[in-house]
């Protein structure tokens, strides 16, 4: 199958959003919003970095990318519309597998009623997929990294370090393993962005928010940066799912605090505004955790400390990183 042929075949039959003015088959996408500001982001993922055969079908590729994606737009507390979609192509890849990369995206933009608006396709050595993700947020209502105030409450939606069991799982563990881990190896496949729980926050005046993909040692300090203030925060506060005492202490640290792509969210809210942050949270069946407290310690302003068996020591940037050279 050549280009043109891939392009008509991936093409939606129509548009989910009455924000499409054009879709798929001009030189660009048209979206038309009133009253409020557009969100975009992009992330991209690539064979042998993000995913490879022994971790991912191609659906969960496509999945997982546009999750990826949609989390940025929920990090900003905002509402994903349409996405467009470029992506390299070895020949190794058959026109099957191509379909189901989409179809994994379709399953996840059909939760959101998100539409695909177009995109770019080329041949490539590795299979490389890049998503940009438009969304929506009532003007001037986006939440930034740079909110956190003096005595706010560190929160973390659902459980951390799921996702890098389940990567570890899937390169290292038998069949048997793989079934009675079947919940990591499905957080790490199939994320949730927060959307729901945060487009449900609009009374919540102030909130700082941040997305959970390389995990909250980097995370956090987005946040103490952006905010230039302090975040303290307890490691036994930090949520983790039961099966995952399972595994060592030092894996259990190590994922929860830098193993990513939960694609939870992390922030800071008021201590007044804590109770009903709660209550959203309830009401959208988001599992939600205190962790920790924001300080304004001119010393030490942007960074982060966690406490641990006693003893307070600086949390650094220790997610992963690209360009580690
Ligand atoms: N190559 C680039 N060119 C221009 N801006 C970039 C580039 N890479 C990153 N940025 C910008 O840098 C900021 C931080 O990007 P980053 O990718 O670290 O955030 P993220 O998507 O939340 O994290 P992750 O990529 O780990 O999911 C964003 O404003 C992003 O748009
Ligand atoms: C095959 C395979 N090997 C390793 C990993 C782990 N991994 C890759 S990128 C990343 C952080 C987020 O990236 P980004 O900063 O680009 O959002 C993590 C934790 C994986 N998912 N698959
Ligand atoms: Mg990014
Ligand atoms: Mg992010
Ligand atoms: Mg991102």
């Amino acid at each position: 199958m050549e280009e043109f042929d891939f392009i008509r075949s991936i093409k939606p039959d129509f548009y989910r959003q009455s924000s499409v003015v054009k879709g798929i088959g001009d030189d660009a996408a048209i979206v038309r919003h009133t009253n409020k500001d557009i969100i975009t982001t992009v992330d991209t993922m690539v064979e042998n970095v993000h995913f490879s055969s022994k971790t991912t079908e191609p659906f969960h590729i496509g999945y997982r990318a546009l999750a990826a994606n949609i989390s940025d737009i929920a990090a900003m507390g905002g509402m994903p519309t349409s996405y467009v979609v470029s992506i390299a192509i070895p020949d190794s890849w058959s026109a099957d597998e191509l379909q189901e990369i989409y179809h994994g995206m379709d399953d996840l933009a059909k939760v959101f009623n998100m539409d695909l608006i177009g995109g770019d396709t080329v041949s490539g050595e590795q299979l490389v997929l890049s998503i940009t993700v438009l969304g929506t947020v009532l003007k001037g209502k986006a939440r930034y990294r740079s909110d956190a105030q003096e005595h706010d409450i560190i929160f973390v939606t659902g459980t951390l370090g799921d996702a890098a069991c389940g990567l570890h799982i899937l390169l290292n563990a038998s069949q048997t393993d793989r079934e009675k881990y079947r919940y990591f190896i499905d957080r790490h496949r199939m994320p949730m962005p927060r959307v729901s729980f945060i487009n449900q926050c609009e009374a919540i005046k102030r909130l700082s928010l941040n997305d959970i993909s390389d995990g909250i040692a980097n995370e956090a300090n987005e946040i103490a940066v952006a905010s230039d203030k302090t975040l303290l925060i307890e490691y036994n506060k930090v949520p983790s799912h039961p099966q995952l005492s399972n595994f060592s202490s030092e894996q259990q640290f190590n994922w929860m605090l830098s193993g990513g792509e939960d694609f939870e969210l992390i922030g800071t809210v008021s201590e007044k505004d804590w109770e009903q942050l709660e209550t959203i949270a309830m009401k959208t069946n988001t599992k939600i955790s205190a962790i920790g407290t924001v300080r304004n310690d001119l010393k030490k302003n942007g960074t982060v400390w966690l406490q641990h068996n006693h003893e307070s020591n600086r949390l650094k940037k220790s997610g992963y990183t690209h360009l580690r050279r």
